[in-house]
């Protein structure tokens, strides 16, 4: 590997390639009942495209809250977001709305599918959202729910399909719009592990075909072992390796 691309997966801006994520002093305190306490402290991150990311660190150390910061879904921090280039903090709620929906993807604990639309619907959902025709939706749900070994459930709601198989689609609809960067918190944390290793196989490599970049918060060092690279969040600071 050359110095060019050691630099790119250690996370330095390679001259010219803008990162798909950079955060500067990133900080967020929590005050509740009197007590204050900083999750985040000072948080410096550059992900660079198509870079596949583990996210570790304990219970409590402020994963989920950095992915949410990420995916400009709250507000209350300190220090710089920027998204594919665009300072994400200097934006009003309407240019944040329509910067997630262009550049980012997201997968959760629990799929948060909408229960009254089948597999396919709640994959064509963001599509739709982001401008794509009717047809050109279907049409990618079903690539990619058969991709992750759905192809016969794609009419199946929610309540109907197992917990991996749920996982699944909620993996297809947030690479339905092959976003540059894909927010994953404990995505497999639901599963059990035979299920967990098989979902975050088919994750990884749909991810890696269609060159997304992706950010996986886990407790889970093995799995971690399987991405690009591992970073960890201690005492509100992140270290890599
Ligand atoms: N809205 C909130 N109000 C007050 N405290 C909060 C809030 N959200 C998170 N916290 C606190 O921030 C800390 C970090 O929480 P966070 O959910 O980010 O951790 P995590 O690393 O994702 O944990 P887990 O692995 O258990 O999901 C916790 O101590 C939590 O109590």
């Amino acid at each position: 590997m050359n110095d060019a691309a050691v630099s790119t997966l250690e996370g330095t801006a390679a001259a010219g390639v803008t990162p798909v994520v950079r955060l500067r002093k990133l900080a967020r305190s929590f005050t509740q009942g009197g007590v204050t306490i900083d999750v985040l402290r000072g948080i410096d991150l550059d992900v660079m495209p198509g870079q596949i990311v583990a996210l570790l660190g304990p219970s409590g150390s402020g994963k989920s809250t950095m992915l949410q910061a990420i995916g400009l879904l709250e507000g209350g921090f300190e220090g710089s977001i920027e998204i594919a280039g665009a300072h994400a903090t200097a934006l009003g709620a309407n240019a944040r709305t329509i910067l997630r929906r262009d550049h980012l993807g997201f997968v959760y604990q629990f799929h948060h599918l909408l229960p009254d639309f089948d597999a396919q619907e709640n994959v064509i959902l963001p599509q739709l959202v982001a401008g794509r025709s009717r047809a050109d939706a279907l049409s990618r749900a079903a690539e990619l729910l058969q991709a992750l070994g759905l192809g016969e459930r794609l009419g199946h709601r929610p309540s109907q399909l197992s917990g991996g198989e749920q996982q699944r689609v909620a993996v297809a609809r947030a690479l339905a719009n092959r976003p540059d960067l894909v927010l994953a918190d404990e995505p497999t944390g639901n599963l059990d592990e035979a299920t967990a290793d098989r979902v975050l196989d088919e994750f990884l490599r749909l991810v890696r075909g269609q060159g997304s970049a992706a950010i996986v918060a886990t407790h889970n060092q093995r799995l971690a072992r399987r991405m690009d690279r591992v970073v960890r969040l201690q005492d509100g600071l992140l270290k890599q390796g």
